[in-house]
């Protein structure tokens, strides 16, 4: 299968499950990869026939910048049930990390791949 990449989306946003964080905004990565067939638009060359990663950014950004959730689990989940309910995607894998200071760990990420 073909894929869409979406790399190195950053998203300011209250999360975690400290005090500190629940009062200030933490900058997200996001990277996204997507099966989709991309024929149809390279033969007609036409964004209509294709997933247009713009688009899909701008979702994101709105849900994530106006989210406060406490882990990075459940703020995966709900990306990619918003983007699979919006678009007809049938298979994402989504990549979040989160800047984190813990014994000497700069970053947690987690991986999750979903389809309909
Ligand atoms: N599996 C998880 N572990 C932890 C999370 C999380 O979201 N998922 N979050 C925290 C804190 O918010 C931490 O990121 C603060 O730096 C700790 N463990």
């Amino acid at each position: 299968m073909d894929k869409i990449y979406l790399n190195d989306l950053k998203i300011d946003t209250i999360i975690g499950v400290y005090d500190w964080e629940r009062h200030t905004r933490q900058t997200l990565r996001f990277d996204f990869i997507f099966d989709w067939d991309i024929r149809p638009a390279a033969q007609q060359d036409d964004l209509q026939h294709t997933l247009d990663y713009g688009l899909v950014a701008e979702k994101v950004v709105a849900f994530v910048e106006n989210s406060e959730f406490q882990l990075i689990e459940t703020l995966a989940e709900q990306v990619a049930q918003l983007l699979l309910n919006h678009f007809p995607i049938t298979r994402l894998q989504l990549t979040l990390t989160k800047p984190v200071r813990l014994h000497g760990q700069n970053q947690a990420k987690i991986e999750i791949v979903r389809s309909r």
